[in-house]
């Protein structure tokens, strides 16, 4: 089966999320595109909306990875990793976007807007759905840490 993939971005960040929205509905790994807002650069609601309501899909299992934007992709990260089970982060590279997905099992990858071009960033959320992460790496008992934590609190 492939990913259902959930799109969220401020006003700052919607410009690469619609330009990501094309691009991943042409991505193999691709089943559905599942785009939370905002609709369009006048809507000025604050970034953590946009970050929970995505990352609450991807909690609930209707979701199976998001990528979010605004225009640092810090906020919409913090936001993100408020919701009980989701692992968030800002990348902005090859190698991070890979080790977000191979060692953290993250299923968020979040980008600025304001700090990387539209054409690294459109690479970036494609390279992100290409990475599998392994439950039997060595990297899944430190995963298990995080996970623990956050059940025992
Ligand atoms: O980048 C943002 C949050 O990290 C957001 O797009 C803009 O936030 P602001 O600098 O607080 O307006």
């Amino acid at each position: 089966m492939g990913l259902r993939v959930v799109l969220a971005a401020d006003q700052a960040g919607v410009g690469y999320k619609d330009a990501i929205a094309e691009r991943l509905r042409q991505h193999p790994r691709v089943d559905e595109v599942i785009d939370v807002g905002v609709g369009d650069v006048s809507d000025a609601s604050a970034y953590p909306h946009l970050a929970v309501a995505g990352a609450e899909l991807i909690a609930e299992g209707r979701a199976d990875r998001g990528i979010f934007v605004c225009g640092t992709g810090m906020g919409v990260a913090i936001a993100a990793n408020k919701v009980s089970g989701i692992r968030a982060s800002t990348a902005h590279d090859s190698y991070s976007v890979e080790r977000l997905v191979m060692s953290n099992d993250a299923q968020v990858l979040c980008l600025g807007q304001r700090v990387i071009g539209l054409d690294l960033a459109l690479r970036l959320a494609s390279e992100f759905l290409d990475h599998e992460f392994d439950p039997d790496s060595p990297s899944a008992e430190k995963v298990a840490v995080i996970c623990e934590y956050e059940r025992d609190h």
